[in-house]
C-alpha cells in the first residue's frame, strides 16, 4: 500500500514484511513506508500485531528465539535484516519507549547518562551536558535540576516516563518507537508526553502504538490501521479518521470493535 503524498524523506521502507511466533504468523505482508519527522500511529484491536511491528523496527523482537521474519525492513535505504548490517547501531539509532516507565534504580542523573558512558563517555563536564540537554528536550529540567541525584523511583509515573524519554534522547536516536507510553498515566501527565512528542517531532521520527483514538487524532501525522497481522488501511491521519476507505477501519474507529 502506498500512502504518502507529501515529498518526505522516508526513513523506513517496510517491503512483505512477514513475522512469525512459532508457528503464529503474527505480521502478514506489510508494505508501508514511515517518513522523517511525521508521528505515526499504529492502532488497531488487541492482539494485531502493533507492539510486534514497532519492536520490528529495532530488531528487539529478535530477542523472542522463537521469531521468525521474511521480507525487508530498509532503514535510511539499508536492509536492517542484511547479515552485515550492525543491530547495534540501529538500536542506538532508533530508540524506544514502553508502555511502563522503566528507569532503572538510579539517580536521575545516572539514568539519563547511562547509554553515553556505555559508549565510553567519562567527561564529567560533558556528561552533565548531555543530561542536562537531554532533560530539557523531554521537558523535564525544570522539575528536577534541583534532585538530579535523587533516585528516579521518586518522581511521579509521568515524570518517570519523560526521564525514559530523555534517556532515550541521551544517545542521540533518529527514531523513537514508543509502545503505548501513556496508558499507565492520568489525564494531566498524559498531556504532557503529547506535547512533547509534538515538540520532538521536529527533531525526531515518531511511531508511536496507541489504544486512544482521540490520542492518534491529536498528535499523529499519519495513521496505520492494523487487525490481525494485517495493514488494512494507513494514510494521512485526519483522512483515516474521517473518510477511511475500508470498512474495517471505519468500524475499528467508530467503537464498533476492539
Ligand atoms: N512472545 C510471544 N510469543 C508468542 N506469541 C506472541 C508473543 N508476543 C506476541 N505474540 C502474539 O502475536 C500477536 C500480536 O501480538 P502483539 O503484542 O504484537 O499485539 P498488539 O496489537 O500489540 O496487542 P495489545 O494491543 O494487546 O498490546 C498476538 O496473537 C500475540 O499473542
Amino acid at each position: 500500500m502506498t500512502n504518502k503524498l507529501i515529498d518526505k524523506r522516508t526513513i523506513f521502507k517496510i517491503k512483505d514484511l512477514n513475522l512469525w511466533y512459532g508457528n503464529d504468523q503474527a505480521l502478514k505482508g506489510l508494505n508501508y513506508d514511515i517518513n522523517e519527522h511525521d508521528v505515526t500511529a499504529i492502532i488497531g484491536p488487541s492482539g494485531c500485531g502493533k507492539s510486534t511491528f514497532i519492536k520490528t523496527l529495532n530488531r528487539m523482537v529478535e530477542l523472542i528465539p522463537s521469531v521468525r521474519t521474511s521480507g525487508e525492513i530498509l532503514y535510511n535505504e539499508t536492509n536492517i535484516f542484511s547479515k552485515s548490517f550492525r543491530v547495534e547501531e540501529l538500536r542506538t539509532k532508533v530508540g524506544m519507549v514502553f508502555q511502563k516507565p522503566n528507569p532503572f534504580p538510579k539517580s536521575i542523573y545516572e539514568n539519563v547518562v547511562y547509554g553515553a558512558k556505555v559508549h565510553g563517555i567519562k567527561n564529567k563536564s560533558q556528561l552533565m551536558e548531555i543530561a542536562e540537554t537531554s532533560l530539557r528536550s523531554a521537558a523535564l529540567w525544570d522539575e528536577v535540576k534541583d534532585r538530579l541525584n535523587s533516585n528516579a523511583y521518586g518522581l511521579s509515573g509521568g515524570q518517570q516516563q519523560r526521564l525514559c524519554i530523555a534517556r532515550c534522547l541521551a544517545i542521540q536516536p533518529e527514531v523513537l518507537l514508543m509502545d503505548e507510553p501513556t496508558s499507565a498515566l492520568d489525564p494531566i501527565a498524559t498531556a504532557k508526553i503529547e506535547e512533547l512528542i509534538v515538540e520532538l517531532k521536529k527533531e525526531y521520527t515518531i511511531v508511536i502504538v496507541t489504544h486512544s483514538m482521540q490520542q492518534a487524532a491529536r498528535i499523529s501525522d499519519e495513521t496505520a490501521f492494523f487487525l490481525l497481522g494485517e495493514l488494512i488501511e494507513a494514510g494521512n491521519t485526519k483522512t483515516i479518521f474521517t473518510t477511511p476507505r475500508d470498512k474495517r477501519t471505519e468500524d475499528y474507529i467508530t467503537g464498533r470493535f476492539g
